[in-house]
């Protein structure tokens, strides 16, 4: 155990694409008294997919890291990677592996269900969102035409922290957050729309039910990791959610997320319904609305160049006019899921610094255009991004947000936000106070306020002319 704990202790877990967080914090002060990280794996060919079985093995692995913290917990909280389809057979067990948020294997179904059930509009109405290859739906409907025996032999259908939560309690449950991105629950009527699961074939009964904010879903009931029995289990949520939860994040002040996807968000008390697309329509874990735009490529496709060009992450250099739209594994903001890479401007003096550099500015362009999009319209317009993800700690990728936006940045201290507010959500329940209260009080958001820089317009002309004009080349 590291620090000293005066109050009682809660878990928070972030199960993301990439691995398992978890911090033992004192739910009294904030303290994180103790910390575990396990690596997953992301295969599927094609496809992006991960065993659900891993994620449960990685959580073991990483609570076995925080030592007799984690026994002493009074409550706990999983987060995890939003969309992610679990489908279960009748004795509990995946099917198959989990197909991912970045699968774009999807994109058709997601394409044809909009045009089946009345359009873009009506799906933001409905919906809140328009449907890409990322949500849930999608995926459900890629199985059922690609795979008809696994989708014929599941019998309950979760998302990746109601999974882990179920195998924690025994309680099939999920929050609305997590639920809102699944394309089957109404953030018209807060609740699962039958119609469309009766379109995609699905029975509501392999659903999870939908816990109220502030519930208590359940208990430990496993002895199959390291945490005590009977330790309070709060409904966790999607990660961009929780992570606004760890913020103690209140409407007007976006947030930009550099990890393995690149997310921009702002809390809202409207709910959001964008027929462009751009701006999903999430629910929040609180009550209120988490307005969204997200990018598939973002810390791994900037880190996978930096390799080829044979450079540090940090090696970047200004200067040049190339442009280089790093959608390595297609894109979803803006909507292009068959895209690849695609580097212009060229000449005989640019540097690998200066291609480098430009990797980043595309990696962040689409984020930045969304800034205001998910800003409620009386939002002060230079109210100052907060900076968060594994990108968040990195140089460059802070002055390119700073370079590109002209907006003031702050970069909390705080790292795993995401496992921090679900610690908070425990906290909540052991302490009967609101999450974004209990974050405020820990003075998560602290950290360190960088002023703003001119921006570069002239490389924000050039990534919106290349865009525009690759945009055949995009679409092959
Ligand atoms: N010091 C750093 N500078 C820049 N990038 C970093 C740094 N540390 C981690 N990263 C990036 O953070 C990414 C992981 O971010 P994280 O938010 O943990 O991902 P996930 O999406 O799995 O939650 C890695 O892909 C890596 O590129
Ligand atoms: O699909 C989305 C948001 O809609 C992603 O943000 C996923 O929730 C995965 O998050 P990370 O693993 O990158 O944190």
């Amino acid at each position: 155990m590291g620090a000293q704990a005066a109050g009682p202790l809660v878990v928070g877990v972030d199960s993301s694409t990439q691995s398992t967080k978890v911090l033992v914090v004192d739910a009294a002060s904030g303290t994180v008294v103790a910390r575990g990280r396990a690596p997953h794996a992301v295969g599927g060919g094609a496809g992006k997919e991960s065993d659900p079985g891993r994620w449960w093995a990685a959580l073991g692995a990483a609570l076995g890291q925080c030592g007799e913290a984690a026994r002493q917990a009074g409550a706990v909280s999983v987060a995890g990677q939003q969309h992610g389809l679990v489908t279960l057979d009748a004795a509990g067990a995946p099917v198959r592996p989990a197909l991912l948020w970045n699968d774009v294997r999807s994109a058709p179904q997601a394409e044809r269900l909009v045009a089946e059930l009345g359009g873009a509009a009506a799906w933001a109405e409905r919906v809140g969102s328009v449907p890409g290859a990322a949500f849930t739906v999608a995926k459900w409907a890629w199985l059922r035409e690609h795979e008809p025996a696994a989708a014929a032999a599941t019998t309950a259908v979760r998302l990746p922290h109601d999974h882990l939560t179920e195998r924690l309690t025994g309680a099939a449950v999920t929050d609305r957050g997590d639920a809102s991105g699944t394309g089957w629950w109404s953030s018209a009527t807060e609740a699962y729309d039958t119609g469309i699961l009766d379109h995609v074939g699905l029975d509501p009964a392999a659903l999870p039910r939908v816990a109220r904010p502030g519930e208590v879903v359940g208990t430990v009931r496993t002895d199959e990791l390291p945490l005590p029995r009977g330790a309070l289990v709060a409904a966790g949520t999607g990660d961009n959610m929780a992570a606004a939860l760890g913020l103690g994040l209140r409407p007007g002040r976006p947030v930009l997320s550099l990890g393995t996807s690149g997310t921009v968000y702002a809390v809202s008390r409207r709910r959001p319904a964008d027929p462009s697309g751009t701006v999903a329509g999430f629910a929040d874990a609180r009550g209120d609305w988490l307005p969204l735009a997200c990018t598939l490529n973002c810390t791994l496709a900037v880190d996978r160049i930096a390799a080829l060009l044979g450079r540090d992450r940090e090696a970047v250099e200004a200067g040049g006019e190339a442009v280089l739209l790093p959608f390595l594994d297609g894109e979803r903001t803006p909507n292009l899921p068959g895209a690849s890479g695609l580097l212009h401007g060229l000449r005989h003096d640019t540097t690998p610094g200066q291609v480098l550099q430009a990797a980043y500015d595309g990696a962040v362009f689409a984020l930045l255009k969304a800034v205001d999009q998910v800003l409620d319209a009386e939002s002060a317009a230079d109210a100052p991004l907060l900076l968060i993800g594994g990108g968040a700690r990195g140089r460059a990728w802070r002055e390119t947000v700073r370079r590109l936006s002209g907006r003031p940045v702050e970069v909390p201290d705080a790292r795993e936000l995401v496992a921090l507010g679900a610690a908070a959500q425990a906290a909540g329940l052991l302490l009967g106070e609101d999450p974004a209260a209990v974050a405020e009080r820990w003075g998560t958001a602290r950290g360190t306020a960088y002023p703003p820089r001119e921006r570069d317009t002239a490389a924000w002309e050039r990534l919106t002319a290349t865009l525009a004009d690759g945009e055949a080349l995009l679409r092959r």
